[in-house]
């Protein structure tokens, strides 16, 4: 699969809305689509409100995968986790975020910016692309988690 096979929608509240950029920026010159849910500037918002937009956009197929930031990630990765079928991982290395996806098929991944430099972030997130689900016993509990999921 090549990266524009993989479009990746990304949210973030607006103390994200700096790294956001960053990731796109990166996301895009390795040649994913992207699609930029917000937040668009530094005026203080809700993360729900864009958690919400990037689960979306994941639930119904237009992005696989998703990627939230806020100051430290754990409110809009709360926030995403209440949709059934989204599978989104707090990370703050690229070893976690590879685990992610080998162990727990995550479909968003979270970071805070507040917390996470953007070297790090980066690295996280190309590990966490690049990275398919490792099957066998994780199946099982993947589908404790989201009842009809499915390899992909
Ligand atoms: O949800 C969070 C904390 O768990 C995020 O870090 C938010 O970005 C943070 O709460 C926003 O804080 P602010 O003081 O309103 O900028």
């Amino acid at each position: 699969m090549t990266p524009q096979d993989v479009p990746v929608a990304l949210g973030s509240d607006h103390a994200g809305v700096a790294l956001k950029a960053t990731l796109i920026e990166a996301l895009q010159a390795a040649g994913h689509p992207t699609f930029d849910m917000g937040t668009t500037g530094t005026e203080s918002v809700d993360y729900p409100d864009f958690a919400d937009a990037v689960a979306q956009a994941v639930m119904d197929g237009r992005a696989r995968f998703g990627v939230l930031v806020c100051g430290t990630g754990i409110g809009i990765s709360m926030a995403a986790n209440r949709h059934a079928g989204i599978r989104c991982a707090l990370v703050h290395d690229m070893t976690v975020a590879r685990l992610s996806r080998e162990h727990n098929d995550a479909n968003v991944m979270a970071v805070g910016a507040r917390v996470t430099g953007p070297e790090v972030a980066l690295d996280a997130l190309r590990a966490f692309l690049a990275t398919p689900f490792a099957g066998g016993r994780h199946e099982r509990r993947v589908r404790k988690l989201t009842p009809d999921w499915s390899p992909r």
